[in-house]
């Protein structure tokens, strides 16, 4: 699915009413029905819903959604936001619809009272949608305090009111939503770390925008979503034996840190990948081949840590590194040593990144098609403090081209920065994964795929879509407090059915 600016959301819109004949007051109509279904299976019938709308077609569709919930017996209020201006021609005629219907209106704005919200009500925030000019002043900006400041649900609609949908909205005053309604498609700016206060939880409804329009737009950002995991799988051939699918490397653990290796392990082999060895620390010898016996190991000379690299690396497939290493200097140098004779594409994360942050000299010795997977403060520290997320998007695809690299900046939807063509933010995951021990489990499974002879963006994609999809799978027999990343593995076999194709093999 692709990510369209508002700009474009605009023409996506206009097109859509010019090329299949709906009038703009019935997209409108039909926007307002998908979020009344919305509101309607997650609220029961008590539920008081109070409305906020601008005077756009943002309000626009506040006010019509408030007309079908009546419609549905709801008890609704609807406040306006005065700016003494007429509303637009699509919110002039939905205030018409709604008077037929008899649901007064009040005005918010400078000097009036608020109105009063009971502790049931859920608020319904459609003052600003994609049309926001700038940040908020003024009483918008106050009635966004208000809301914010009252401590009941908020439903934002198509977009938190304040939130820029392609910019950073950093210190502007923004909604504070629980949950996110929004058009035809994600905006860039509802999926960076740094708007997860605002947007809440993201729902795309689908209101029947035109899919010519979106196949022929060409997008700076994609969704990765299950039709584009899908398009990349490839299913197991029914004559494969084990080295089809490749033999991986792990470069992981160290002493106290083994649990890295060992859930970087097992994601590897449940990942796919054919053949798999461990190169640790010898203290690692008794865990990792008790808890993974599928897996080979390699001894490193040390005890605790990695000093050294195997002998002819040119046999694995694929090979990872960073999880539970520490950035001692004996095992800085197996990492050199690892760049300057590795001949594949590389999957590098954790301490194997802060390493090539505190050396960066190394970064140029990184296998073309190499695969990083920094979270922020691992960015931050490999390229340099950045301002927003949005800072961060653009240094990881100029870094990307530059280095000739998949960035991974991992967060609620990781960022995947590819040498060239667009970018591309995950669709899957959860709060639960935020634990340590999640993103060993995303490099196993890199690995994993790159041994199989995945195309690096293909492995990127299809790995942090996968991770994600065992996490939201995982947490249904879970809680997001209680999910562990051995949850993760363990559900890794039912994301990859996800994506079998109908019927199978
Ligand atoms: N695209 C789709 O698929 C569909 C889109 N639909 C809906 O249309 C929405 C976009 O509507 P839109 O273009 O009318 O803009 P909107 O967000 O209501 O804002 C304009 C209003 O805000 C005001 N305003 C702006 N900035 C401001 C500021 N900083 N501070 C103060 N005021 C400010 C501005 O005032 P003005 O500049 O005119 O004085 C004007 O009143 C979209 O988000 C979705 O909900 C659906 O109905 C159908 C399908
Ligand atoms: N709130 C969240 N929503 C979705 N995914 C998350 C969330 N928190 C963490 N993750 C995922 O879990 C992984 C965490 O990786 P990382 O920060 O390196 O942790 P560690 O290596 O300590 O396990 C990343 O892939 C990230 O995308
Ligand atoms: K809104």
């Amino acid at each position: 699915m692709k990510i369209f600016s508002a700009a474009q959301t605009r023409d996506w819109d206009a097109y859509s009413i010019a090329q299949t004949s709906i009038r703009s007051i019935d997209l409108m109509e039909r926007a307002a029905e998908a979020c009344t279904r919305w509101l309607l299976a997650r609220y029961g019938a008590d539920t008081p819903f109070h409305l906020f709308c601008g005077k756009g077609n943002n309000g626009g569709d506040g006010l019509a959604i408030a007309r079908l919930l009546h419609a549905r017996g709801r008890r609704v209020a609807v406040s306006v936001l005065e700016n003494g201006k007429d509303g637009s021609f699509d919110f002039e005629e939905n205030r018409r619809r709604l008077a037929q219907a008899g649901v007064p209106l009040q005005a918010v704005g400078p000097g009036l009272a608020w109105p009063l919200l009971s502790a049931e009500t859920v608020v319904v925030d459609a003052l600003f949608g994609t049309g926001l000019k700038g940040p908020l002043q003024g009483a918008a900006a106050d009635v966004v305090r208000f809301l914010n400041g009252h401590g009941r649900a908020i439903i934002s609609i198509d977009l938190p009111s304040g939130l820029d949908a392609d910019a950073s909205s950093a210190g502007g005053p923004v909604i504070r939503a629980a949950h996110t309604l929004t058009f035809g498609a994600p905006k860039t700016g509802q999926l960076l770390q740094e708007s997860g206060a605002f947007v809440g939880l993201l729902h795309v409804l689908d209101i029947g925008l035109s899919p010519a329009f979106a196949a022929q737009t060409p997008a700076d950002y994609e969704f990765v979503d299950e039709a584009l995991a899908r398009s990349r799988f490839r299913p197991r051939q029914p004559f494969a034996h084990k080295g089809t699918y490749g033999h991986a490397l792990l470069l992981a653990g160290g002493y106290g840190k083994m649990g890295a290796a060992v859930m970087a392990a097992l994601a590897c082999l449940r990942g796919g990948a054919g053949l798999l060895t461990c190169h640790s620390p010898r203290c690692g010898y008794p865990v990792l081949q008790t808890t993974v016996p599928e897996a080979m190991f390699l001894p490193d000379d040390s005890e605790e840590q990695l000093t050294t690299l195997p002998a002819d690396l040119d046999r694995y497939t694929a090979i990872g590194i960073g999880p539970g290493i520490g950035t001692s200097t004996e095992t800085t140098g197996m990492l050199k040593a690892c760049l300057e004779s590795a001949r594949r594409p590389l999957v590098l994360d954790a301490d194997a990144l802060n390493i090539l942050a505190r050396n960066p000299g190394l970064l140029p010795l990184l296998p073309e098609g190499s695969i990083l997977t920094p979270h922020p403060k691992e960015f931050d520290r490999l390229f340099g403090a950045h301002a927003s997320d949005f800072d961060r998007v653009t240094t990881a695809r100029a870094q990307a081209a530059a280095l000739q690299c998949i960035i991974l900046l991992k967060g609620h939807h990781t960022f995947i920065a590819t040498p060239a063509g667009p970018g591309y933010f995950n669709s899957t995951g959860n709060a639960g994964m935020a634990k340590g021990g999640s993103g060993d489990v995303l490099t196993g499974l890199l690995t994993a795929l790159l041994a199989q002879g995945y195309a690096p963006t293909d492995a990127a994609l299809l790995a942090v879509w996968l991770h994600g999809k065992a996490g939201d799978i995982a947490v249904e027999k879970q809680s997001y407090e209680s999910l562990l990343p051995t949850d993760l593995v363990a559900q890794l076999g039912a994301a990859f059915r996800c994506l079998y194709p109908v019927p199978f093999p």
